[in-house]
């Protein structure tokens, strides 16, 4: 019997972001190891057009809650969604529902968060700092609380290449921000956001950063966990491989890539690409609410759910798998055929950028309009490319995260528990989780049939043809005009020709004398 599925059992949780990628497979692994949870509280705000009751719907009827329903099929009575917004004081959550979620609350994992790396400073410091501190804020309040884990990133201090388990300070305390948050316009922060950042890419990591700071500083004697995980993708093993439902991290470039859109990005191929999967970090996240509810330890610990110094795989060997099996199972209606490589300095990324990716865009634009059809691709192509330049320093970039406290973790775990909330990514086979990763998102994302390969790989081929003819037409083009221009050019072509009549003649001869 797993220990930690049973420690779960008749608890209250309460989640924030269930609606989100991780939040959503965190939810479904606890229906799933533990059924006879007493109630999962999700903070739900009402969005595009959808109340609270029909978000939850939608989660629970999608593919990924097929399992679920196996084994606990009352899961639509244990998921009690709570309006609220956590932008908004007190999170806007109503008189009644906060005096349930006071009392009866035993465990919080706090995933919301914006994860937007052009988010205004001030809405980043909002979702990421001060919301942390409200929920911190009533988390003291509830008589029976056992744990409260902060998931975060493993980049909120990318500015450091090695990164130990510990909380780094940031220069300006995060109370003296939120402060300056109410009184400042929002030009005077876009004036001092560069050197509030410093070092680091976006407001995002900076404020993940303050969000820890937050958590160490005003937990008073809450019992604390930080969970950093890297670059979240696709699930490994469970409910089953592949399942991704959004374009962050790679997902988004491996679309790009399969697509076509995406011929070239700058990166280090050698350095290490930190990936780890979205079930792994979900699987280290519930040992850590057990760890944390049960062994009580004394200060607040922080947990590493990265695969580098374990199970190192780099940005080359990725990307080679993602074409490789882009080639095997090829996306529907490409806009060219899929070979994407890397480039390793601005001048040739620039080169690339104009030949690969803006000249293609203008020329379809060009066929749209011949065709009496609004031009889109050169937007969609700048957006892209604004999209791969704030990518671009991660994939640019190597660290190392030390994991002591997770393989301490791992270590504490029974057997059982291990095999049922596998976190060790030693295990994990790169090439066979990378042809998953492309497959769920061909499936998930896309919402592609596997039915329609034979058409995607025709496709495929007539693309081939229209480029070949297209090179052959451009070649022809470009030496007439210069054939025209230039007498040099007519030496050549006069010498060319003249080469290769020779060269014809002579095995006509040399055939005719054998006989
Ligand atoms: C010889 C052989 C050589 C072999 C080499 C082969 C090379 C082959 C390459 C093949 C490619 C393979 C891919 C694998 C390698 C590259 C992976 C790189 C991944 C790097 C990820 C770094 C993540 C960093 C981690 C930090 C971790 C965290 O803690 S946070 C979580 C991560 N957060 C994010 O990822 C958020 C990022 N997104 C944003 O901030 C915003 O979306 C944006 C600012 C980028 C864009 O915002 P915008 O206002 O424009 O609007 P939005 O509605 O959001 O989207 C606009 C359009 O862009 C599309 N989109 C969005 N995200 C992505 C994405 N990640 N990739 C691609 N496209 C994306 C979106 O669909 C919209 O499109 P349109 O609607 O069509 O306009
Ligand atoms: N994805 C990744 O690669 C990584 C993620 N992380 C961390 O993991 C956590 C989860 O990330 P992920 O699931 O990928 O992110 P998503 O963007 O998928 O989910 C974010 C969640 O936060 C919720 N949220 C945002 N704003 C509000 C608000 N004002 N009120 C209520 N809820 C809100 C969203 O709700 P709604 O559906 O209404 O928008 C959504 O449920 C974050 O803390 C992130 O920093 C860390 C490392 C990498």
């Amino acid at each position: 019997m797993s220990m930690i599925a049973a420690f779960y059992s008749n608890k209250s949780v309460l989640i924030t972001g269930a609606t989100g990628f991780l939040g959503k497979v965190l939810m479904e692994k606890l229906f799933r190891t533990s059924p006879h949870l007493k109630v999962i509280y999700i903070l739900v705000r009402p969005k595009s057009g959808q109340t609270l009751q029909e978000r939850v719907f939608q989660i629970l009827n999608s593919k990924l809650f097929e399992k679920v329903k196996e084994v606990c099929p009352n899961v639509h009575e244990k998921i009690r969604p709570i309006s609220a917004d956590l932008n908004q004081r007190d999170f806007a959550i109503s008189k009644e529902d906060m005096q349930e979620l006071l009392s009866c609350t035993n465990i919080i994992f706090h995933c919301a968060a914006t994860v937007r790396f052009d988010a205004h400073l001030r809405e980043a410091v909002q979702l990421n700092v001060i919301a942390t501190q409200q929920l911190l804020l009533m988390a003291s309040q509830m008589p029976k609380l056992e744990a409260f884990i902060h998931i975060s990133t493993a980049f909120s201090n990318c500015n450091l290449s090695h990164i130990d388990e510990v909380i780094y300070p940031c220069p300006v305390e995060p109370r003296k921000i939120i402060d300056s948050m109410e009184w400042l316009d929002d030009s005077i922060i876009d004036e001092i956001t560069p050197k509030l950042i410093g070092d680091r890419p976006n407001t995002y990591t900076y404020t993940k950063a303050l969000g820890e700071m937050v958590v160490q500083q005003e937990s008073g004697n809450l019992n604390v966990a930080i969970v950093r995980p890297s670059i979240v993708g696709a699930t490994w093993q469970e409910p089953f491989p592949g399942w991704v439902d959004n374009l962050n991290g790679p997902s988004g470039l491996i679309i790009a890539a399969g697509k076509g859109f995406l011929r070239s990005i700058k990166a280090t191929p050698m350095a290490v690409a930190d990936l780890i999967p979205v079930d792994t970090v979900v699987n280290l996240t519930i040992a850590v609410g057990w760890y944390t509810a049960v062994h009580r330890p004394k200060s607040t610990l922080i947990y590493h759910s990265t695969s580098g110094n374990l199970n190192p795989c780099n940005w080359y060997k990725m990307g080679l798998q993602v074409l490789a099996t882009i080639e095997k199972i090829p996306f529907e209606s490409a806009f060219r055929r899929p070979n994407a490589d890397f480039t390793t300095n601005n001048f040739t990324t620039q080169y690339w950028n104009a030949v690969s990716h803006r000249a293609p865009a203008i020329i379809y634009d060009f066929y749209l309009r011949l065709t009496g059809r609004k031009p889109r691709m050169l937007k969609l192509m700048n957006r892209l490319l604004r999209t791969i330049s704030m990518l671009e320093y991660f994939i640019n970039h190597s660290w190392e995260w030390s994991t002591n406290n997770t393989e301490m973790l791992l270590s504490e775990l029974s057997p059982e528990d291990q095999r049922v909330f596998n976190f060790d990514v030693r295990q994990l086979n790169w090439l066979e989780y990378i042809e998953n990763y492309v497959l769920g998102v061909k499936k998930y994302l896309l919402k592609e049939d596997l039915a329609g390969i034979p058409k995607a790989k025709q496709h495929l081929k007539r693309l081939r043809n229209i480029h070949y003819l297209f090179n052959t037409a451009l070649f022809l083009i470009v030496w007439r005009l210069l054939i025209a221009r230039s007498q040099m050019a007519r030496n050549i072509w006069f010498f060319i020709v003249s080469f290769c009549y020779k060269f014809i003649s002579y095995f006509r001869a040399s055939s005719t004398l054998k006989v």
